[in-house]
């Protein structure tokens, strides 16, 4: 299908594929909401810097006069409708994406629009393929335009008052707002609609409403980043470890592995950027700190969990009881909080769920500063070595919900199937009426799989016993776990217990809360402490002892110098402060008016 431009007798002066609205998360003040313009409607905001006020009448006039403008600029948009069979994750599980290729096609023919539009304004400009202007565009400040993070409670909201007329429609939850700047600003094509109708209205007004990704690489990672170390991939990206150069702190990068920019792949990058920037501030939710495109690669800057993932723990043994509830508390802390938000993960596997050491590390070195406050001792007291050994227990692991790319909105649910391993069926069969207990399901049979219930199968009669309530029921677990697992993976979606209700099961109160974790830490300090301490008063009895002989010597030779003796071990003993080292002294008392 040709898309032709209207022969109209107005020029738009600039028009961008996305559309910047207002969002809780950036600082609206950031953002003028851009409005398509007629060449003679408040021409000069859009003229570049240092034109000056002769030069852009005299510009003016030209457009007005149709000189300098594409002409007639036809051309036809890249909409072939291509029915991609997508793979994801590892093993994958096939998904079709039925409806994308005809959306796609749709924001295209808005993007040629927008290209053609854009072409008038820039006379020597020939846009070959329609696509969004580049952020870069001398006309549009970079500032002035962004993407609505369809994840945002306002988005959520917007959506909520007005449901989106697509099927796939998760760009347009802020439909309300973008209809309303649409119509507003008389930018609606009269000659397009006459030709396609109502749905060409339609289409009009949901545009391309994100920017593209090609448009606004930039160079970041290898000036901005040392690499130290590939840290994981997976079926979309490789992980890096990297320092930053200025901050001097590590962080996890996340480069999609192939250029994702005018992919398919565009969109679930995207996602995955939002889902971070909404979620990525709960300690169970893997931490996120900034986004770019780079080479046409999608980068995610990330926390870097130094316990690697649950997957790489499992390898070596399976986890007991107690491990696994630490496991169960954090996930379930994640996905309450994620749950919270009305949005899914869609894809909780271990590979997913990572681990940090030392997130409590602030608290040890709070406890050692308070310590060393209480002996006043400035000396090494020995217990240096027992803080750094706490540092890297086990007690302080914190699990951490990733990999975000799946993550959708129960609301305008846009479902990619997860692993097979960990699917529910309910999803295989396109059933997305609780999305909550689908991650639940992935939840249940993942503890099941670290609990020693792997490997898990990808297909065939086990994985359908497995959904259909036939759970073997592990030995090494309790009646109590075994059931709770159980429920979470029952086949009735209905029947599995919420990340609410799992949050506050019995089975875990008997799980350190965090509070009961920080004083089991003091107590191992403590022990740690006293430990030291009971040395310390071995080795001065050792030395009570000596000084004891040699003064009974000396006594014993009545030799004047047996005073010193005496003043030497009145000293040493001042120097014992400790309630330990205080009976110590009291001893020493005893034994020097023994003496
Ligand atoms: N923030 C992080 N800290 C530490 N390791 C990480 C981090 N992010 C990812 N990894 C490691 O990299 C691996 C791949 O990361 P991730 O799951 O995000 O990639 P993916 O390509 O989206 O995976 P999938 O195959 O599940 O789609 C993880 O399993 C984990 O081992
Ligand atoms: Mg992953």
């Amino acid at each position: 299908m040709a898309f032709r431009q209207p022969d109209h007798e107005m020029s738009v002066t600039s028009l961008d594929s996305s559309v910047e609205l207002r969002s809780r998360s950036p600082s609206p003040q950031l953002f003028n909401r851009r409005k398509l313009r007629f060449a003679d409607d408040d021409f000069d905001k859009d003229e570049p810097d240092g034109a000056s006020p002769q030069q852009q009448q005299q510009q003016r006039k030209k457009l007005a006069a149709g000189e300098g403008g594409s002409g007639d600029v036809s051309m036809s948009p890249p909409c072939q409708k291509v029915r991609a069979l997508r793979l994801f994750s590892t093993p994958a599980t096939p998904k079709t994406i039925l409806q994308k290729s005809t959306t796609q096609c749709r924001n295209h023919l808005s993007a040629a629009a927008a290209a053609v539009n854009a072409s008038r304004e820039e006379p020597f400009r020939i846009s070959e393929r329609p696509r969004s202007l580049p952020l870069h565009n001398r006309n549009i400040p970079a500032q002035d335009t962004a993407n609505v993070n369809p994840f945002t409670p306002d988005s959520l909201l917007a959506h909520n008052k007005k449901r989106c007329r697509t099927q796939f429609g998760r760009e347009n939850l802020n439909v309300n707002a973008m209809q309303k700047y649409l119509l507003s600003s008389d930018a609606f094509d009269e000659d397009a609609a006459d030709a396609e109708g109502d749905s060409g209205r339609e289409i009009h007004q949901q545009a391309p409403k994100r920017l593209a990704l090609h448009d606004t690489n930039i160079s970041r990672f290898k000036r901005e980043f040392m690499q130290v170390n590939v840290i994981g991939v997976g079926e979309f990206g490789v992980v890096f470890q990297c320092v930053n150069r200025l901050d001097g702190c590590i962080y996890a990068i996340k480069k999609s592995k192939k250029p994702v920019a005018g992919s398919s792949f565009e969109k679930r990058a995207l996602n995955e950027v939002w889902a971070h920037a909404v979620l990525g501030k709960h300690d169970n939710v893997v931490r996120y700190y900034s986004a770019w495109a780079e080479d046409d690669h999608m980068l995610i800057q990330n926390e870097f969990c130094d316990g690697g993932s649950l997957h790489a723990r499992i390898q070596d043994h399976c986890l007991g009881e107690c491990e696994l509830k630490i496991v169960l508390m954090h996930v379930i802390e994640g996905l309450r909080y994620i749950h919270s938000n009305d949005l899914v993960h869609m894809d909780i596997k271990p590979e997913n769920i990572f681990s940090t050491m030392n997130t409590n590390a602030h608290k040890l070195t709070e406890l050692q500063a308070q310590q060393q406050q209480q002996t006043k001792n400035d000396d090494d007291d020995g217990m240096d070595s027992v803080y750094e050994e706490l540092r890297h227990s086990d007690n302080l692991v914190t699990y951490k919900i990733g990999d975000l790319g799946h993550v959708t909105s129960v609301k305008e649910p846009h479902v990619e199937e997860g692993d097979c391993r960990y699917l529910s069926k309910e999803i295989l069969q396109e059933n997305y009426s609780n999305l909550f207990k689908a991650d639940i399901f992935s939840l249940g049979i993942t503890l099941y799989e670290a609990a020693g219930g792997g490997p898990l199968p990808k297909n065939g009669p086990d994985w359908h016993k497995l959904r259909d309530g036939e759970v073997p029921i592990l030995p090494s677990l309790s009646k109590d776990f075994n059931e709770l697992i159980a429920q979470m993976m029952h086949p009735d979606p209905e029947k599995r217990p919420s990340s609410h209700s799992i949050f506050s099961h019995s089975i875990l109160s008997s799980v350190e809360s965090k509070s009961k974790l920080q004083l089991g830490l003091e107590l191992t300090v403590e022990k740690r402490r006293n430990e030291i301490l009971m040395n310390k008063l071995r080795e001065a009895k050792k030395q009570i002892k000596t000084l004891e002989q040699r003064v009974n010597l000396l006594a014993a030779n009545n030799n004047p110098d047996s005073l010193d003796g005496q003043r030497c071990l009145r000293s040493f003993t001042r120097r014992m402060r400790t309630p330990f080292d205080s009976l110590v002294a009291d001893r020493n008392k005893n034994v020097i008016s023994n003496v």
